[in-house]
């Protein structure tokens, strides 16, 4: 015989076998027969014979069975046996047929031999009791499933706050609820099979069920009442099966008050979107720019032509000459004005946190890194201008960095793993001087040459005195409001005074000494006396102040000066902001030098 496993490769293999070894063979030798039956022969089995080629050579059934039983003759080969079955196979072939589709894995096989051991055919058993056990178990569990999702689907269905009805392909109607019910002042049974225009004559559902479109936050009105709705199409397997339609909220005041929410969050976004647009913009241009001697004429110029390009630039300088002013007003002179502005102090942000400020980090980047992980300056100064102030603190393995970046122009957030593409200018700065770090090999040569393609460098104080009294008077006025304060000038001595000093702090030191003057100052005039100590101390030590009266040359620039400022005002027919833009002055300046020359209003019509 052959091998049983080399036929039956199931799971059941191991209770087969046993079925084979203790009970086919022995069925037949030691009268197992009526225990073969008690196991399989209890009710609705069969035993079935397919031939090697499939055919379906004999069925045991019942009756067979407990005939084999019954005569006590045994078979004394399973050919025997399946010779005493009924002959009505064809009916048995089909039903079978259906059966062991459902019941494969229900059904056991042996192997049938004739006397001589030679195999005719494999026997099959199955039981139709185990099967209706089972699938009434499985039955019962989908039954309660089902019963489950019932009563689920008809709490959502029959919910307050929302009218919901279906119709079939025919329109008509197969579920309403209460809501739609009430809303269409009908019952239940004048609404279920009927057609939904005789519910309601204007519906479009059917229109929907023609055009498979959905029609969204729609106007309904239905007995004086206004609803919000939505209507779709019901599709099975691509075909339209039905429609459905739904009121959006329960009456129109909802839907008033959900338009207001939004409205009114719409027009929060607006203002928190204007507001970070503030904090990353530039706030000073070239007019907010004081001075007007040579050199910082010759400074703005040359800022004025590196905003027009899109190089990158080095703005040095001692602290406080202006340098980040003069960062804001590159930007904003700039084709990327209405681009952000970012600015990074790099000496202010730990060596370890900077390469996360700058590039971002990634999600999971490192314990407590934020969910989504945050872009860093760079990426939000995109398609604007990036400011690095205090360029010379960065380390060398930053500096690395960051000369990777303006190389690829792509920057990687830290732990992550997609370069992305990023269009920045590159505005830096220090006070320290930067080439002779590079000679001291503290700063990379590479880098240094990329960032310093436009060089401005901006003067101190101490070379500028002319623009002292200048810039005094301008804050003045600023510090006028920034204080409320009602000071109305500095006297002549003073400002000598202010020109005399060596400035170190330059301009953010002159800024704060008028603050702390102007704070403790009751008279309308700043005079010597309000000025700190340091101050007036300078000019005792300085010579060239001493008893300083107009020379020559002085008189001779005056008048140059005079003649100059009245040119401009005859060219432009008396117009002061076209006149301080052909001498390259600020309008506050020209104002100032009016005021210098005695050029009121009066005089001026005389002179014009
Ligand atoms: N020419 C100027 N006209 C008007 N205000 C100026 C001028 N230069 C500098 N200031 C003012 O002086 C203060 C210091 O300027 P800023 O911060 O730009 O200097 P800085 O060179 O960047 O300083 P630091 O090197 O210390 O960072 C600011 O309040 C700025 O508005």
């Amino acid at each position: 015989m052959c091998s049983f496993s080399n036929l039956v490769s199931r799971p059941e293999i191991d209770r087969v076998e046993s079925i084979v070894t203790l009970n086919f063979p022995k069925v037949y030798k030691d009268r197992k027969i009526s225990e073969v039956y008690l196991e399989f022969g209890q009710s609705y089995n069969f035993i079935y014979v397919l031939s090697l080629d499939g055919k379906l050579l004999g069925v045991l059934d019942q009756t067979t069975m407990m005939q084999v039983a019954g005569h006590n003759s045994l078979p004394k080969h399973a050919g025997e046996l399946i010779g005493k079955a009924p002959k009505c196979l064809a009916m048995y072939s089909s039903i079978i047929e259906a059966l062991s589709l459902f019941l494969k894995e229900r059904v056991y096989e042996v192997p049938v031999t004739d006397e001589e051991g030679r195999m005719l055919g494999v026997l099959k058993l199955w039981s139709l009791f185990d099967y209706l056990v089972r699938m009434l178990g499985e039955s019962q569990q989908e039954l309660n499933d089902a019963k489950k999702l019932i009563v689920t689907l008809e709490t959502v269905v029959e919910n307050p706050y929302e009218g919901l009805i279906v119709i079939d392909e025919n329109s008509h109607v197969v579920m309403i609820n209460n809501f739609y019910l009430e809303a269409l002042g009908i019952s239940r049974e004048e609404a279920l099979g009927h057609h939904i225009h005789e519910l309601t004559p204007h519906s479009e559902l059917p229109e929907i069920i023609r055009t498979g479109k959905a029609q969204f936050a729609e106007h309904w009105t239905v007995r004086d009442r206004e609803f919000m709705i939505i209507r779709a199409p019901i599709k099975k397997d691509g075909k339209i099966i039905g429609a459905f339609g739904k009121t959006l909220f329960k009456d129109m005041g909802l839907a008033h008050v959900f338009a207001r929410k939004l409205n009114q969050l719409e027009d929060d976004l607006k203002f928190y979107k204007e507001e970070l647009r503030k904090i990353h913009r530039a706030s000073y241009d070239f007019e907010d720019i004081i001075g007007e001697g040579p050199k910082i004429i010759a400074t703005i110029n040359l800022a004025q032509r590196a905003a027009r390009t899109t190089s990158n630039v080095l703005l040095t300088g001692e602290s406080g000459t202006g340098k980040e002013l003069f960062a804001h007003a590159i930007h904003n002179g700039s084709s990327r004005c209405h681009g952000p502005f970012i600015k990074v102090n790099c000496a202010a942000i730990p060596e370890q946190l900077l390469e996360s400020e700058l590039f971002g980090y990634a999600e999971g980047a490192f314990t407590g890194a934020r969910k989504g992980g945050k872009p860093g300056k760079f990426e939000l100064a995109n398609h604007g201008t990036i400011f690095l102030d205090e360029i010379a603190d960065m380390s060398l393995p930053m500096q690395a960095k960051l000369l990777r970046v303006i190389q690829e122009l792509e920057i990687e957030r830290v732990g992550g793993t997609r370069p992305c593409k990023i269009d920045v200018r590159i505005i830096t700065a220090t006070n320290r001087k930067l080439y002779d770090m590079v000679q001291e090999r503290t700063f990379r040569d590479d880098l240094f040459y990329r960032l310093n393609v436009m060089a401005i460098e901006l003067p101190s104080l101490r070379e500028r005195p002319d623009d002292i009294e200048l810039l005094a008077n301008f804050m003045v006025t600023k510090l006028n409001q920034k204080l409320e304060t009602n000071v109305e000038g500095i006297s002549c001595e003073a400002i000598q005074i202010l020109q005399s000093y060596s400035w170190p702090g330059n301009v953010r030191e002159l800024e704060s000494v008028l603050e702390r003057t102007m704070n403790v100052v009751d008279e309308s005039f700043i005079y010597p006396e309000h000025l700190p100590v340091q101050l007036r101390q300078s000019i005792v030590g300085s010579d060239e102040n001493q008893g300083r009266r107009p020379n020559r040359m002085d008189v001779f620039l005056n008048s140059a000066e005079k003649d100059l400022v009245l040119d401009a005002l005859r060219r432009t027919k008396g117009n002061k902001v076209k006149a301080a833009k052909i001498l390259g002055i600020h309008r506050s300046v020209l104002y100032k030098k009016l005021t210098k020359h005695g050029l009121d209003s009066e005089t001026l019509s005389r002179e014009l």
